[in-house]
């Protein structure tokens, strides 16, 4: 039994979370449905109230004339062991209400906040807890009386709204309905039956229960029904004396209102055979027997929806992201984290895995040297050029034997051609890893849910792809000033050893082969001078078409600087 009153501690506690996080009822699959409950059902002044508070033993709902409930109260009572009875509203957790006069006047504010202070109804429940060793474990929701016509103040469609809203509550199939019809009333008028058939024609959820049996005429009881005769539900009748109007008046204390209630039925002529099953005490301990019953049969299927609602809200979570902790340490280790996921996909896209990468070998298996290769060496190492610059560079005094200036001055004009190209390979990388950038940023599942840190994230690496281009176009200028600046006495030997009888044998027309000594500027020393950029050119690679045939033949010869240069290139990405 303990462990049964905890289970229905335990499914109270359920239901005020619902409300908390503004689960009661309505569209859909809720849990709040799921868990069972006691809906009071009946017309106006019917006596739901003054039953409710028969089964707290307290007076404390608010009274008075017309529609007074105008909002659903979900009452839940917890049997405590010893100690002061005392009540606790959920909109108002940190205040203890000892005095039920004052429960009453926040009900009625409460109800009062979100109605105003019209007639009008509202389907948001207002929640009570009342704590007492007299209760028993039990939720019960109180809902506005049916009725049949709107009163003055009352919009046309009040009646149908208040059915609306009780049929909301009692067609739920975990819904208990106590249906609360007056003995001095047909039971065939009954609007609680008539409703309470509708939703539960077996019967199975209903309860009925007779109030003001001590109003009835003189002569006339209500056996038929009590005993389930003249109208059969599938749990027996409950008849109940409630303190009169005048009773309330008089203020009469709800727990000698209970003894009295006991005595009439145990001395009634008419329900001394039905005194154990009669009065609002046993219609507690009925209906708290009963919810636990609901409860046990529910269990595993509250557990399967929880359980179910857990691993949703958990899909949930993992597509939106977990909490973020609030202290700095735990924030800046998450950034970090972020920071990494999108490094790893950055990465991934260079290294393969995800496309991108392939681009920048293109930029220098392809561009690099279909730019060379449009150089325009043929123009600058034309003999026309080569004499001029031999010339200018000899200046007064001619050279001897080989026009060392010359040369220099040539092969640094022919290499500072690369710069254009080299640095248009930096931008070619640098806007390619922009383009990375923005796509590893966007194919960082982790960082959806971070608009801000994506774009300080994007704002940070374009900045230092944008420094790093600065210093990679440095990095590769000073690479082709350094092969151009610098050319080894081995080069100078290489250049002489180099046999003239292949260029000479090919310039047969040359009728007169100059010496060192003879035509200093003769075309066909030109023509070798000019070959002397080629040696540290690729010209195979770089002058396909342009270059000269003779000089293709020497091919064997030639450094090959577009790989030096290539090398410079791979420190300068290395560097990015
Ligand atoms: N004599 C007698 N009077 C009763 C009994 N039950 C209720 N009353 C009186 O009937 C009137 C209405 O009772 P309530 O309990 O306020 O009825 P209600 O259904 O809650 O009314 P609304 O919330 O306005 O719909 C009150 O004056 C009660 O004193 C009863 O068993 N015997």
């Amino acid at each position: 039994m303990a462990t049964m009153e905890s289970l229905i501690g335990l499914v109270n506690k359920i239901q005020r979370a619902c409300t908390v996080l503004g689960d009661h009822g309505g569209q859909g699959m809720s849990l709040w449905e799921a868990l069972p409950s006691v809906a009071v059902v009946g017309g106006q002044s019917s006596g739901k109230s003054s039953v409710l508070e028969s089964i707290v033993g307290r007076d404390f709902l608010p009274r008075g004339s017309g529609i007074v409930t105008r909002r659903p109260l979900v009452l839940q009572l917890h049997k405590t062991e010893s100690g002061a009875e005392y009540a606790e509203f959920l909109h108002a957790p940190k205040r203890r209400f000892t005095d039920f006069a004052a429960v009453r006047k926040e009900i009625s504010d409460e109800t009062d906040r979100i109605t105003g202070k019209t007639k009008q109804i509202s389907n948001i429940p207002i929640h009570l807890s009342i704590y007492s060793p007299n209760v028993v474990n039990l939720t019960l929701i109180d809902l506005p009386g049916l009725t049949k016509v709107a009163v003055e103040g009352q919009s046309d469609s009040i009646v149908e709204d208040i059915e609306n809203m009780v049929r909301s509550y009692v067609e739920k199939p975990n819904s208990i309905i106590l249906a609360i019809t007056p003995a001095n009333q047909d039971i065939a008028t009954s609007d609680a039956i008539k409703l309470a058939r509708e939703v539960d024609p077996s019967g199975e959820r209903t309860f009925g229960v007779l109030t003001k049996l001590d109003l009835m005429d003189k002569g006339t009881n209500a056996t038929e029904v009590l005993e389930g005769r003249a109208y059969r539900l599938q749990h027996p009748w409950v008849g109940i004396v409630n303190r009169s109007q005048a009773d309330i008046n008089k203020n009469v204390d709800m727990i000698i209102a209970r003894r009295k209630e006991r005595e009439y039925f145990e001395t009634s002529p008419d329900y001394g055979h039905l005194a154990s099953r009669m009065g609002s005490e046993y219609l507690a301990k009925l209906l708290s027997q009963h919810l636990e019953l609901v409860i046990r049969q529910r269990i595993p299927s509250i557990i399967a929806m929880i359980n179910k609602t857990i691993d949703e809200l958990n899909a949930e979570l993992d597509r939106i992201g977990r909490p973020i902790a609030a202290d700095g340490g735990a924030q800046l280790y998450m950034i970090l984290e972020l920071c990494r996921a999108f490094d790893r996909v950055f990465k991934e896209h260079l290294d393969g895995g995800r496309p991108g990468g392939d681009r920048i070998y293109g930029v220098f298996d392809h561009q690099l040297p279909a730019a060379l290769k449009k150089l325009p060496f043929d123009r600058h190492l034309s003999l026309k050029n080569v004499q001029k610059v031999v010339t200018e560079a000899d200046g007064y005094q001619p050279h001897l034997i080989a026009p060392e200036q010359g040369y220099r001055r040539l092969i640094d004009g022919s290499i500072t051609y690369f710069k254009g190209p080299a640095e248009a390979s930096v931008d070619a990388v640098h806007f390619v890893l922009k383009e990375l950038v923005r796509k590893s940023i966007a194919e960082t599942e982790e960082l959806k849910r971070f608009p801000t840190l994506q774009s300080d994230i994007a704002t940070a690496a374009n900045e230092a792809l944008e420094r790093f281009r600065e210093e990679g176009r440095k990095t590769v200028i000073r690479l082709v000033e350094m092969e151009s600046s610098y050319l080894t006495v081995d080069f100078f030997r290489k250049l002489h050893a180099e046999p003239e009888s292949k260029p000479e044998k090919k310039s047969e027309k040359n009728a007169n082969p100059p010496g060192p000594n003879n035509d200093l500027y003769h075309d066909h020393s030109l023509r070798r001078i000019g070959w002397s950029p080629y040696l540290t050119v690729d010209f195979l690679e770089v002058c396909e078409k342009s270059k000269p045939k003779e000089i293709r033949e020497n091919a064997k010869l030639i450094m090959i600087l577009l790989i030096i240069l290539s090398e410079g290139l791979d420190q300068m990405l290395a560097l990015i």
